[in-house]
């Protein structure tokens, strides 16, 4: 029990439901008495497992979780006051920490800056785009402090900002402003005076509303971009030189108002999300940071009532962020004098300005609950109490969709969730509901125990009538909620199965809609209430006349081998058997997934209950007897290694019965993305080739690491299911009856080594045009080199065709279009590589290489030398290993050697 009690105490400090960890509720949630609990909980402080939190009422939370939480070490069994500790553990917010949505909807674009502001020698320029107030002028702000923080910029380096649009109607002004000027320059000018450019040298200098600079100022910056020297007006002859990296920002669109040669020596545009896009939640975040700091200036507690909170919420600011600030202050302002008797402000919905009174819909003023006032403070934790959406959210779900191991974190994150059991009251209308599901997990064999069932209940109704503020919570997760939907699928499919039909049968029956959280939540919920083993790759069903036969027979079964190898159908006697089969087969067309299907049947001949089976791609032995003998002994079977020959055979010695086994299962078809430079390139691979195939293609892709397959070859047991057609990659790894096609090819289009000549059995002529038109497209040299590499792929293409130009020269020898093609590709994946100091660290035979070819690796040097200084990095010898490896085998260098 103090073992359950601490995972309780645990999992609830993890969820941060802090207000929970009283001992009374403990003690309720638990049924245990409160003394009990006390006991408990003094071992656990001893055990150094515990703290206890010494407010009123007492708290007791989790080392273990804190630490987790707040990234520092818990050394006390007391913590006078939890909030005061909570301050001294959070850690003010860093550069891009500051910015709402910097792990969520910005986070591409914040990675995309980084690696913008650190490129090597000294950055590279980046373009911002994007409506009003959408936060372009604060992230080129934070992009700066990353810099600062990061010591990528001089000790003094500063952040200087111009807004364009100040002078629009002078831009003589504006250049004197930037380059700045000497004396005399023009009237006015009485002593020479540096421009912005020579204040932000070392720092950023970050230009907004740049589309109001004139053609000409535009000009003289992109001249001092391409050499970092520029003149003062009023003089032409003296050069100034200036080391800043510059940030541009616009709302208009670059390419209808800068010039083509300013925009080409900007090599990232990035377009920051409207408030729109942001969704529901950044968007509370927001108002809770826009609230928090009204809160700390005005000294007051600040409380919103419901309706302004939702209206608030509901309109859609077409001034974004900015917007909603301003209108925020402005209601501070108005509601300054609306203090009630606890000293706290409140804040209603006729503070708002008219035109979001006015924008209300009917739809919106309906959703506006009869709650109560909320607290800026609530907005941050509570919000997203409801079923622990801070754990759903941040850890959970990201999880959840990407780990390997789904079964156990599923389960361990139902464990978490489900804990408390607060019965409340249903009404007739969830109790029609709870029946239905009742049913739909009975036929899925899922049976509540008795003693669980009104936790069950109550944990069930409260999915389907899940507050609106925990679906808006987790709003801009949809992705990832389907993506475990699918992980349900794949590795459970009994739950998926019955969460769909639930889905189904709700909508149909009681017009009740099921969201993917909905789903999700229901999927962990049957997870922890049904903790069986997901449907597996082979499964048995049986099937016997009779009202509770075959059931009777599988409840047996499955509990004497403690899982779940049995499914039954019980079929009435007065059923015919087309019609027994016709229910066989609306059976198992929930089944979908598994590999063997294992049918005892009592029924008919073998022949025609096959002939009747309208399930494909499974492997199906039918067995025509049934009694629980032989059901106990091939259940037993099942759980073993053996073949279903091996098992059927087995049966028949023993019952005399006869069988028949239909291999029918089509392996799934799988090309390999596989590169010689890296993981990272095969994984961006596989995303063009998947963009490509044909919409509701089967054909499945993978990336696989280049030096594994060299090793084992395609003998993995993840492509143990599969019929592999083809690998694609950069260095053919020449392996024995696997097709290879090279990158260089798709991208040189050579008719006779093309992708579509391996799709053209499963696709239709026009499927298989589609294909070959977005190959055509995603495959040109530019948009690979541009899904591959995030720097500037003209750029980088330039220097590294140089270099090989280089080393052709060095070797005497011409390469063929082909190894080109691929070096390209190559090379710059590998400075790419090199600069995020991600360089491949192993070749086989390292040491026979570099006594066999000595004079490539100095040609290679010497070639690839200007590129190295460039960029910063060092090419290694493993690295060259693999570039010898396209020209050994070029034909051109076969002719020589
Ligand atoms: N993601 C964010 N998190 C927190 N605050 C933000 C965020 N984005 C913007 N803000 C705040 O919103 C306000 C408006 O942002 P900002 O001025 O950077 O927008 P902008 O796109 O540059 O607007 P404009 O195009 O009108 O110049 C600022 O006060 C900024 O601090």
């Amino acid at each position: 029990m103090k073992d359950t009690l601490y995972k309780m105490i645990h999992a609830w400090t993890s969820a941060e439901r802090f207000d929970e960890l009283t001992i009374a509720s403990l003690s309720s949630a638990l049924s245990l008495p409160k003394n009990k609990i006390t006991f408990f909980m003094q071992d656990l402080i001893k055990d150094g497992k515990i703290v206890r939190i010494e407010e009123k009422p007492l708290r007791f939370m989790s080392k273990k979780a804190l630490e987790e939480l707040y990234g520092t070490p818990v050394n006390t069994d007391k913590i006078p006051r939890f909030d005061a500790w909570l301050a001294s553990v959070q850690k003010e917010p860093m550069d891009f920490e500051k910015l709402v949505g910097y792990d969520g909807s910005l986070a591409s674009l914040v990675e995309q800056c980084k690696a913008t502001i650190s490129y090597p020698p000294s950055g590279l320029p980046l373009m911002l785009t994007g409506e009003t107030g959408t936060g372009k002028s604060f992230i080129a702000q934070l992009t700066f402090e990353y810099a600062k923080n990061h010591s990528l910029l001089k000790p003094e380096g500063r952040f200087v900002s111009i807004n364009c649009s100040e002078y629009a109607n002078n831009p003589e002004l504006l250049s004197a402003n930037l380059f700045g000027y000497v004396k005399g320059a023009f009237t006015g000018a009485n002593q020479d005076t540096p421009g912005l450019l020579e204040l932000a040298d070392g720092g950023v200098l970050f230009l907004d509303e740049v589309h109001n600079l004139k053609g000409e100022c535009q000009e003289k910056l992109f001249q001092f971009m391409d050499q970092a020297l520029y003149h003062r007006m009023g003089d032409n002859k003296t050069w100034y030189s200036s080391q800043v990296r510059l940030i541009f920002a616009t709302t208009e669109d670059p390419n209808q108002v800068l010039l083509k040669t300013l925009q080409r020596r900007i090599p990232m545009h990035l377009k920051v999300p409207t408030l729109l896009q942001r969704g529901s939640l950044e968007k509370i975040q927001m108002i809770y940071m826009l609230f928090k700091k009204e809160e700390q200036r005005l000294k007051k507690r600040i409380k919103l009532s419901p309706s302004f909170f939702q209206l608030l919420l509901s309109y859609p600011f077409p001034e974004n962020i900015g917007g909603l600030k301003s209108t925020i202050q402005a209601c501070c302002v108005q509601a300054l004098f609306q203090i009630d008797e606890k000293d706290e402000m409140m804040i209603e919905a006729h503070n708002l300005p008219a035109t979001i009174l006015e924008h209300a819909s009917i739809d919106t003023l309906l959703k506006i609950q009869d709650s109560d006032w909320i607290y800026i403070d609530e907005l941050d934790r509570n919000f997203k109490n409801e079923y622990s959406t801070t754990l759903l959210e941040q850890n959970a779900i990201h999880k959840l969709a990407q780990t390997e191991d789904f079964r156990e974190d599923a389960l361990h994150i139902a464990n978490a969730l489900f804990q408390s059991s607060n019965s409340n009251k249903a009404s007739a209308f969830e109790n029609a509901a709870f029946t239905l599901v009742e049913k739909i997990t009975q036929h899925y064999h899922m049976a509540v125990l008795k003693q669980e069932s009104d936790s069950f209940q109550h944990q069930l109704l409260s999915i389907l009538s899940l507050p609106l503020k925990t679906r808006i919570a987790l709003e801009n997760k949809k992705q990832e909620m389907e993506t475990i939907l699918g992980r349900f699928k794949n590795e459970d499919f009994r739950i998926y199965s019955a969460v769909l039909e639930i889905q189904e049968t709700l909508k149909n029956t009681l017009n009740i809609s099921m969201e993917p959280i909905q789903n999700v939540l229901l999927g962990l919920l049957f997870l922890k209430t049904f903790p069986t083993q997901s449907i597996p790759k082979r499964m048995g069903i049986l099937l016997a006349h009779g009202p509770s036969s075959a059931s009777s027979i599988a409840i047996c079964v499955n509990e004497w081998l403690e899982q779940h190898v049995f499914d039954a159908i019980d079929m009435p006697y007065f059923m015919s058997q087309e019609q027994c089969i016709e229910q066989l087969n609306t059976y198992l067309k929930k089944m979908e997934g598994i590999e063997e299907l294992f049918l005892l049947v009592d029924l008919g001949s073998l022949e025609e209950v096959w002939k009747g089976l309208k399930i494909k791609n499974v492997n199906i032995g039918i067995i025509n007897t049934l009694h629980l003998k032989m059901a106990l002994s091939i259940g037993q079977d099942l759980l073993s290694s053996k073949s279903m020959e091996d098992i059927l055979e087995k049966a028949k010695q023993e019952t005399r019965a006869s069988y028949r086994i239909e291999y029918n299962r089509e392996k799934k078809k799988l090309i390999i993305c596989s590169c010689a430079s890296g993981m990272g390139v095969a994984e961006k691979l596989k995303s063009v080739i998947v963009d490509s195939l044909p919409s509701e293609s089967s054909i499945e892709v993978l990336s696989y690491d280049y030096n594994s397959l060299l090793q084992n070859g395609i003998h993995n047991p993840n492509f143990e299911n599969y019929e592999v057609l083809c690998v694609v990659g950069t260095l053919n790894p020449n392996i024995k009856h696997l097709h290879f096609i090279a990158l260089d090819d798709l991208i040189l289009q050579e008719s006779n080594n093309s992708l579509d000549q391996y799709l053209e059995p499963y696709f239709s002529n026009t499927k298989l045009e589609e294909f070959k038109k977005n190959i055509i497209k995603n495959f040109s040299l530019s948009n690979i080199m541009n899904a591959l590499t995030i720097l500037n792929p003209t750029k980088l293409l330039e220097h590294v065709a140089d270099a090989i130009d280089r080393l052709q020269k060095e070797m005497h020898l011409s390469l063929s279009n082909n190894t080109c093609f691929g070096l390209y590709v190559h090379v710059s994946c590998l400075v790419e590589r090199l600069v995020m100091n991600r360089g491949i660290e192993s070749y086989q035979d390292i040491g026979g290489f570099q006594t066999e070819q000595k004079n490539f690796i100095e040609r290679v040097k010497r070639s690839f030398s200007d590129v190295e200084a460039f960029y910063g990095v060092q090419i290694p010898v493993e690295e060259i290993g693999y570039m010898f490896d396209y020209v050994k085998n070029d034909k051109n260098y076969q002719k020589c050697v």
